[in-house]
Formats: C-alpha cells, structure tokens, sequence
C-alpha cells in the first residue's frame, strides 16, 4: 500500500526544522555534522520537488534553498579540504542558479586554493556584478587582485620574497603561485628519475615554486628553515615535482619553504640538459662523515663529487682536508687557504686552460659544491672584512658576495633587497 504523501504544512515544518538545525551545525562550525545534514536536507527537498510541480511559488522556494544547501555543502566541504566534492557540489548550485552570489564566492575561493587563477578569477568577476557585492566590495576586489596577481606569477615566474627574507622569515610570508620553469623529468645517471634542465638557467632564478600535495606539522604553518635560520621547521611534506630531484654533495638548486609552498632556485648557473640537484644534508661534511648521512638516507651517494673524492687522484689532498676540518673546526681559514692554494697553483702554471689537478677538485668540491651555503657567504664577508677591501676591489668583491647571496637567497630577493642585506652582514663597513 502506498503511504500517504504528508500534507504540504506539515512537509514544511520538517524541512523548516532541518533548515535550523544545518544552519546552527555550519554557524558552529561543525564541518562533518554539516555535511550529513545537508545532504541529509537536500535529498529531502529533492523527493519533493516533483510534488510541487503545480504550485510554482513553493517550486521556486524549493529549489533556492536546495541551492543554498548545496553552496553550504561545498563550504563545509572545502573547510575539510575536499576541494573536489566541495567543487562538484558549487556547480549544482550554479545549475540551480547560475549567477548565485555565495556559490560563486566559495567556488573561486576553492579554485584559488587549487591554484586554479584564471578560473578563479571568472567566478570573482561574475559575483562582483551582483548587488550584494556592494557590502563585500573591499573583500571581493582583494580576491579579483589577489587572483591576477597569482596569475602573472605563475607565468612569470617574478616572485619577490624580499621583505620576508629580511625579516628573518618572520611574520606573513609572502604571496606564491604554482609555477613551472625549464624543467623536465628524464632518467638520471645519478639514480633512477631526475629533474632536469631544459634551458640555461643562471644563478639564483627560481625555476620551481610548489605546493605540497600532503603535510604533516607539528605548528599551524610550516616554518621556512634556511640554513638553521628557523630552528623551528616542524613538517615534512611531498612535494611533487621537487620530489625527483636527486641528491648531490655538489648541488646546484636549493630550497626556500614558504608555507606550504617550496620555491626552488639555482644556486649556481644550470645549463640545458644538467640535471636539477640539492643538498639533502650538510654537503660541508667531509667525505666520509658524508656517506654515513647517505647510508642513514638509505642510498649510497653516487654523485660526481662524491666519485672524484673516492678517486685515488685526490684521496691525499682530500684526507687534509678532512682532518682540517675536524680538528680545527675554523671554516673560514679552511676555505682561504684552499682558495690560496688554488691561487698560487694557477700561477705557478700560468693558466687555467691545463688539466684540473687535485687541488683544484678540492677547491671546487669545497667552495662550489656548498657556494650556495650561508656560512660560506658569511665566511666569504668575514674575509673581505678582515683583508680590509678597498679601490676596484671592492666592487669585485661585492660582485663576488653578490653572486654567492644569490645562490644562497635567489633572485627572489630583489637586488636592492639583497644588497641591503649583505650590507647588514658586514659589507658596508670596508666601503
Ligand atoms: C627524492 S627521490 C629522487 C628521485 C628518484 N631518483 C626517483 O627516481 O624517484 C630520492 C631517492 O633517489 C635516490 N637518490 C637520490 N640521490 C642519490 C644519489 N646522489 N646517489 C644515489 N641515489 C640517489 C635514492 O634512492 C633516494 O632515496
């Protein structure tokens, strides 16, 4: 026997409690009681609708508040990170009601969150028509600015971390896109699948701006960490793309984190085809202390460098070094000297055309493959502080710290930006 279809008022009054209720779960925030109430509500209205075919008005009143309940559904999905749900439960609302002011808001939002501008963008400009943007204007003309700004970024590539960086990576971190540069994955000779190169790409560019596809954290944000300037990283995350990077103890890209972002930058020049490499650990570490932290990765480094090191052509040169690096601990002096080993060596032979000698792999296994490090450049200020500097010098110098600060910070600092910190390090004292 069929049941009887309840009479429309007493219909009424049980959506009307339903409505309470979901409203009062999403003003309390409760995202997940939201969502089962809603869907709960909209399958309701839906049984409804082809009931109230004869009665436009009630027809129309259904069909608003199944519109509402599905915008509410993808808010509550998207405070989740549902972003695909909350997406596919937008457009039902805007099936519904094409231009609904709310679904439209909470559609670019969650397009902005998937790094979608453009997209984004489109439905920002249709909510903006609305007369109710009136009372948002302020809110929705940051949405408009803040999705063409990304836009731009994420084809060009301009970031400008400046302020951040001289901040200490304090404070809000700076706005970023998803952005992909000249890279390509192929197979490594380093191991298995790499990042490469497709075109030049000169020091201190960003080539890759990322954000992670999972987190784990310990605090709210993931804290930027470069070279033990934020002690307080507590996240790990994947990041796709950056992910096939291989490690190298002569890496030539680095990484800045931002939120859930990680911006990649050369931290020397990159030519077409050179595989993309960082530094999983402290590459400072002489070789053998090197391979424990490759064996604690779970891979044996077989990076050129480490290769050359294990040569027989410069085990002797390397053992000096080593040892100068563990008993003396005096970085500084380490490097220098090198670099005034390598000096008189070139000399010697008048040219720097003729077979690279042992000396010279030291050197660059030295200074080239951690040039990107913040305690060479520090070392490097330290240096020209203590030789005093002075005339044309200077300026070669500055040239010097110039390109080291931009291997270590990029040309995500903008060049004024980078002088004036270079200048808070000591530079400006010999000028
Ligand atoms: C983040 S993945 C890099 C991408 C990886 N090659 C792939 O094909 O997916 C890290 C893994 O690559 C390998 N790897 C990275 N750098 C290496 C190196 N210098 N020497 C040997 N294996 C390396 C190790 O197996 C390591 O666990």
């Amino acid at each position: 026997m069929r049941e009887a279809e309840p009479p429309p008022a007493m219909e009424e009054e049980k959506l009307q409690q339903l409505r309470s209720k979901v409203t009062e779960l999403l003003l309390r925030e409760e995202w997940r009681e939201s969502i089962q109430a809603y869907s709960h509500f909209i399958t309701l209205c839906q049984t409804h609708i082809p009931n109230t075919t004869h009665d436009p008005n009630h027809l129309s009143k259904l069909q608003k508040s199944v519109c509402l309940a599905f915008s509410n559904l993808a808010e509550a999905r998207s405070r989740l990170k549902d972003f695909s749900e909350a997406l596919r439960d937008c457009d039902e609302a805007l099936k519904m009601e094409s231009t609904h002011f709310k679904t439209l808001i909470c559609k670019g939002k969650i397009l902005l969150n998937l790094d979608r501008y453009s997209r984004a963008l489109g439905c920002f400009k249709i909510a903006i028509q609305d007369p109710q943007a009136n009372a948002n204007s302020e809110t929705l003309n940051g949405y408009l600015e803040k999705c063409k700004k990304l836009e731009f970024l994420s084809k060009s590539g301009a970031f400008d971390i400046s302020d951040w960086v001289l901040n200490g990576f304090r404070g809000k971190s700076p706005e970023l896109a998803e952005y992909i540069g000249a890279v390509e994955i192929k197979k490594s000779e380093i191991s298995g699948r790499g990042l490469f190169a497709t075109r030049n790409i000169d020091i201190g560019t960003p080539f890759l701006v990322t954000k992670a596809i999972a987190t784990e954290r310990v605090e709210d944000v993931i804290s930027a960490k470069v070279l033990g300037k934020n002690s307080d990283y507590y996240g790990i995350g994947l990041w796709l793309l950056a992910s096939f990077v291989n490690h190298s103890c002569n890496p030539n890209a680095k990484r800045l984190h931002s939120g859930d972002h990680v911006i990649v930058h050369a931290s020397r020049d990159i030519k077409a085809g050179e595989e993309v490499t960082f530094a999983y650990f402290d590459v400072l570490l002489p070789l053998s202390k090197r391979k424990q932290m490759t064996t604690n990765w779970g891979f044996s480094c077989n990076c050129k460098r480490c290769r050359v090191e294990e040569g027989a052509c410069c085990k002797k040169d390397m053992r000096e070094l080593e040892i100068g690096i563990e008993s003396g601990v005096d970085l500084g002096g380490v490097i220098y000297r090198l670099e005034e080993g390598m000096r008189r060596w070139m000399e010697s032979r008048g040219t720097w055309r003729r077979r690279i000698p042992a000396m010279e792999a030291v050197v660059e296994s030295v200074v080239d493959a951690v040039g990107s490090d913040e305690r060479i450049l520090k070392v490097f200020m330290e240096g020209v502080k203590r030789n005093g500097g002075g005339g044309g010098g200077n300026l070669v110098e500055m040239e010097r710290a110039m390109k080291l600060g931009r291997g270590v910070y990029g040309k995500v600092m903008k060049k004024q930006a980078m002088r004036n910190l270079l200048e808070l390090t000591g530079m400006n004292e010999q000028s």
